[in-house]
């Protein structure tokens, strides 16, 4: 089977809540959504946004073709033969905006903005979610993986153990992004313009009878990126020294060995005898690359050892995001239309954390003019210009008030950026390479301190005084209400 119409890519609420919406005839009512998260991933003190290339092809493309028509036919009885028919003229036709790929994003900030019929806008929020959490989560696990490696040659590995091929290829991309330097995904590479980097596995040495002869052969077919692994009986008894020896003889022929790769055992043990080695036979350009289960915390402790490493093969923990393996994003109704106008809604809850904010909302990076660097996000609602004027707030966090600060001589940066106007792309996607380099650039605008991987500094998203206020009103009109 292979079909890659995603419109169907949603859960079925959604369809359900258009049926009845186009039953009571408010399918056209005009609603806006947001897509936030409420909490940072890995402990760590920021996220690196990304899915929205896929998010813009798939907005581009929804469209319930025949075999969709005939599937929730079939599916469900209760749906009119008349609204099946109104799903077949269905394209979105509101408007999105997004911050850009790369950013530098925190907790309880507007990440996505959709604004429309709430019969396209509800449909949208499951695939936007999907492709929002995931990419945003492995970015951010590359670039904490980065960070402590900012010098060497990262390659993403991932593939096999990704949950299934799509997370494979975009959680390569995602990688890419936030500053990996290759994958191993020959379709990433191709699809994306990843460059594709590679090694040889086990097999290509048990399949011979003896290592050195593995190695010989594998250099006199591939001999410009020769990297052989060397552990697979023994790494300094047999491995490095067989390398050696093969890299003696493809000097002998003008060549120079790349790499060897070293893929279990102590790795910051044998990465500084294999140097030492390596460097008595007079090869110090042959360099080495780890694998076997690498993370950001086990890279900075084998860096802390003393390893000679160079270049680092992340897989599993990369792909999968194993110590926090899903971003809790979330798409939340923050205003409708009513009597023709959009009124703020707001979601109830015993959490706290869980309170939606009401209002349809900007945000804004504050950076300073004197430093150059970001101060605070202030999250405001739509139209109101303080702080495009610059004027000097006093910003805390609402949930923790005694996390405030003053800001003044500031410039305001809108995060969001209109992607779709009246359903048509307005927005011209980067090149992969921009996006990196803008994530670099995100990077630079940053204190070290909100950007460390242990306990980093928590970086303040600030709500408008008419924000928050709107929010009290809120709250107290429906809980008030309800003891009525
Ligand atoms: N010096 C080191 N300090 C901390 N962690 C290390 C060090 N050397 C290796 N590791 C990590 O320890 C773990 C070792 O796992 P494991 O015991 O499965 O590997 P192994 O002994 O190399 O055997 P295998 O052949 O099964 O891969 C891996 O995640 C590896 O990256
Ligand atoms: O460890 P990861 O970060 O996921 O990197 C990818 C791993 O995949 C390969 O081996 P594979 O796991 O297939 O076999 P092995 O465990 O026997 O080495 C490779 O040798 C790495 O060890
Ligand atoms: O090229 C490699 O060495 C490689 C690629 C994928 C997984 N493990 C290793």
């Amino acid at each position: 089977m292979s079909y890659d119409n995603l419109t169907l890519h949603t859960d079925k609420y959604q369809i359900n809540m258009m049926y009845a919406h186009w039953k009571n005839g408010t399918d056209s009512h005009q609603a806006v959504f947001e897509a936030f998260f409420r909490k940072l991933p890995f402990g760590n003190g920021y996220a690196v946004f990304a899915g929205l290339e896929r998010i813009i092809n798939y907005i581009n493309h929804l469209q319930f073709d025949e075999e969709t028509i005939r599937y929730l036919q079939e599916q469900e009885e209760e749906y009119d033969p008349a609204f099946l028919e109104k799903l077949r003229g269905f394209r979105f036709t509101g408007n999105i905006s997004a911050v850009p790929e790369g950013t530098i994003v925190f907790a309880n900030e507007p990440l996505i903005r959709v604004e429309g019929k709430i019969f396209e806008a509800q449909l949208v929020e499951t695939a936007l979610l999907n492709f929002m959490n995931f990419q945003t989560l492995i970015a951010t696990k590359a670039s904490r993986i980065r960070q402590v490696a900012p010098e060497d040659t990262l390659m993403e590995f991932g593939t096999r153990r990704a949950q299934e091929a799509d997370a494979a290829i975009w959680g390569a991309r995602a990688a890419y992004i936030a500053g990996f330097d290759a994958t191993s995904n020959m379709r990433a590479g191709m699809l994306f313009g990843i460059p594709s980097k590679g090694t040889h596995a086990h097999a290509w040495v048990q399949d011979h009878d003896t290592e050195e002869e593995a190695f010989r052969h594998y250099a006199a077919a591939l001999p410009n990126q020769v990297t052989l692994l060397v552990d697979t009986y023994d790494t300094l008894r047999y491995g490095v020294p067989n390398a050696i020896k093969v890299a003696k003889w493809m000097e002998q022929q003008g060549k120079r060995m790349s790499a060897i790769r070293l893929d279990s055992g102590d790795l910051a043990y044998l990465s500084k005898t294999a140097r030492t080695m390596f460097d008595e036979a007079g090869l110090p350009y042959v360099k080495i690359v780890a694998s076997n289960d690498l993370d950001e915390n086990i890279i900075f402790n084998l860096k802390a050892q003393g390893a000679r490493i160079d270049s680092w093969g992340v897989g599993t923990q990369l792909i999968t995001a194993a110590d926090q393996p899903s971003l809790g994003g979330v798409y939340k109704l923050v205003a409708r239309e009513k009597a023709g106008a959009f009124v703020p809604v707001i979601k109830i809850s015993g959490n706290p954390e869980k309170v939606s904010t009401p209002g349809i909302k900007e945000a804004y990076r504050l950076i300073s003019k004197q430093t150059g660097k970001a101060e605070a996000d202030c999250v405001t609602l739509i139209g109101e210009t303080e702080v495009l004027q610059g004027k000097r707030l006093k910003l805390y966090d609402k949930l923790h008030p005694y996390l405030f600060k003053y800001v003044d001589n500031y410039d305001a940066v809108q995060l969001l950026k209109p992607i779709f106007q009246a359903g048509k792309q307005v927005y011209e996607l980067p090149e992969l390479e921009q996006i990196r380099e803008y994530h670099r650039q995100q990077l630079t605008q940053f204190w070290p301190e909100y950007l460390r991987k242990l306990n980093p500094e928590v970086y303040l998203v600030d709500l408008s005084a008419k924000a928050w206020q709107q929010k009290m009103d809120l709250i107290h009109d429906y809980t008030s209400a309800k003891l009525e």
